[in-house]
């Protein structure tokens, strides 16, 4: 059946969204409603309506799922940032391992999946070392910080996140009344005036020593001295700095470091390892789940000190050292420069003389070392941003043929299409676990063990291309449907994937290379007219994607 703008639908919450949004059906119609969770029956007013889905407004929770929980959070539902706060913790964990083999199954085909049990947490707050708040202004004229609303850039206030550490609210209370009484004006996204834009604060949960740093549109900040004065009263605070980026972009930090007190860094530990973190260093946010994750590629790694191990996507070496302790040899790529020189500074701090280290693109380091030393791996060990592997590098581990690869991922969806392609290449599914590194989100890592083996074609049930698929809906950023509903309620266009794909491409958002793309070269395609190129382009700045 199809329901129109207005109608009201009863029906059972089944699933939830990317968003945390929860999802049902009425009569075969897919209905999507904010603040429902999984096991509830509920009224919702369509509000869009689509041929076979709908978004749907929550009018009345009519059997309250027994999942449903308080949330800890008083803002829990403006907030973009926990999506699944109503939901038990049980409940969430089943959700994020059901999300993982759904894809396994959907998008990479497998069947009988080697799921090992979700490694959840016993407490599943204020588990993040790491916050980045933004500052702005209240409809009052005050100076404000807190998270973002899902999808948008407002600011809804809160010092005090149920994620984050409890320092972080008087380090927030000491920067605000330092703005105030400075009269230092936050940034401001549609003028591009104003000095301060975020706090960064990174705290290190084994050696307790905190880190702020402010990132401002300007060389300097009012008042620097005073600042630092009053934030080393907080006895953690052991570094002070800021960031400078004068770029009106979404992007939050900029390449500029200076810093006003204190060590460039933080030093934090897993496991028996040290680590030194910097403002622009990646580094997993929930330490008390990093070393289960990284046991677990360890475990799945399965090092007797005799092998060769290559850590592709390494960051500040942070997996490289943890295969360290077991490998004969262990080399680390990433195409940051800093993070290496951090991950050289943190093999050097915990006494390894086994690993090496390089800059550059996995996809182009791997295969141009492997053509000049001819050395294979025994292990080669991935865990790559949300896109996944680059084709180039997965067809490199099939030439190498380690004997076992450990793919840790923080997108099930790509980690199911990269399987899929080493899968169709000689290797075996042999273990899945995944990792609530995020709890309260609808985030989940996975750890997967490859091994090699035949080709089992029952296991795989399509052919299929990289290039011919676009997975950029699963990154950061918003679906084709969202983006034609977007560009419709605003400019009244109508646009097809076609033209949404073209954009992309000279937006240099990734788009599988052949998606959408002319099968021979003499057919032709309608181009996307600009008037269509304007609006798509609107819809990307306004879902984050440039
Ligand atoms: C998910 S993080 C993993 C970092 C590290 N393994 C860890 O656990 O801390 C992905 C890393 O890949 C890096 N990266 C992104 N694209 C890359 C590429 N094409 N080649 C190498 N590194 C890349 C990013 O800078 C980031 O440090």
């Amino acid at each position: 059946m199809e329901y129109r703008k207005n109608d009201i639908v009863t029906l059972k919450i089944e699933d939830c969204g990317i968003d945390g949004e929860g999802i049902g059906k009425a009569d075969g119609f897919t209905v999507f409603v904010k603040d429902a969770v999984i096991g509830d029956t509920v009224r919702a007013k369509i509000m869009k309506a689509k041929k076979n889905y709908g978004y749907g407004r929550l009018e009345e929770i009519l059997t309250p799922s027994p999942n449903r929980v308080e949330p800890e959070c008083a803002f829990a539902r403006q907030c973009g940032g926990c999506q699944l706060q109503a939901l038990s913790y049980e409940k969430q964990l089943e959700f994020k391992a059901g999300k993982v083999k759904g894809h396994l199954e959907r998008i990479g085909g497998f069947t009988d999946i080697p799921m090992e049990e979700i490694l959840g947490m016993e407490q599943p707050f204020h588990y993040r070392n790491k916050a980045q708040f933004p500052v702005g202004k209240s409809k009052d004229g005050r100076i404000i910080t807190g998270f973002y609303a899902g999808r948008t850039h407002s600011i809804i206030e809160n010092r005090d996140c149920a994620l984050g550490v409890s320092q972080n609210k008087e380090v927030l209370d000491r920067v605000i009344s330092h703005m105030e009484k400075y009269h230092i004006q936050p940034y401001d996204e549609n003028t591009g005036k104003g000095l301060v834009r975020h706090v960064l604060i990174r705290y290190g949960f084994f050696t307790d020593e905190m880190m702020v740093c402010l990132i401002i549109n300007g060389e300097e900040l009012p008042g620097e001295d005073a600042l630092v004065k009053s934030l080393r009263e907080i006895p953690e605070t052991v570094s002070v700095m800021v960031n400078v980026n004068k770029k009106r972009n979404n992007v939050i930090l900029g390449e500029t470091v200076r810093l006003l007190w204190g060590k460039p860094y933080i030093t934090d530990k897993i496991g028996e390892i040290s680590y030194q973190i910097s403002p622009l260093s990646f580094f997993q946010v929930n330490p008390y789940q990093t070393g289960r994750l990284y046991g677990k590629a360890l475990e799945y790694a399965d090092l007797t000190s005799n092998e060769t191990v290559w850590d592709l996507y390494c960051g500040i070496g942070t997996i490289s050292l943890f295969l360290a302790q077991k490998a004969k040899m262990v080399r680390g790529v990433e195409i940051i420069p800093a993070a290496i020189e951090n991950a050289k500074e943190n093999a050097k701090l915990n006494g390894f003389t086994n690993t090496e280290f390089f800059v550059g693109k996995a996809e182009e380091v791997l295969p141009e070392q492997y053509a000049r030393t001819g050395e294979r791996a025994d292990v080669i060990v991935v865990d790559p941003p949300r896109k996944g592997c680059d084709e180039t590098l997965l067809a490199t581990i099939i030439e190498m043929q380690p004997d076992r690869v450990v793919y840790v991922s923080c997108d099930s969806a790509t980690l199911a299409r990269d399987l899929k392609y080493l899968c169709a290449h000689g290797y075996q599914l042999k273990k899945v676990c995944p990792v609530d590194m995020f709890p309260n989100t609808v985030s989940v890592e996975t750890v997967v063990l490859l091994s090699k083996g035949k080709v089992d074609s029952k296991k795989i049930r399509v052919e299929f291309s990289l290039e011919d698929m676009d997975m950029s809906e699963f990154q950061d950023g918003a679906t084709y449907p969202q983006i034609k509903e977007y560009v419709l309620e605003h400019t009244g266009l109508k646009v097809s994937n076609l033209y949404i794909s073209q954009i992309k491409r000279k937006c240099g958002i990734g788009v599988g290379k052949n998606y959408n793309l002319p099968k021979s070269e003499d057919s032709r395609q309608p181009q996307c007219p600009p008037e269509k190129e304007k609006a798509i382009r609107e819809a990307f700045k306004y879902f984050g994607m440039i």
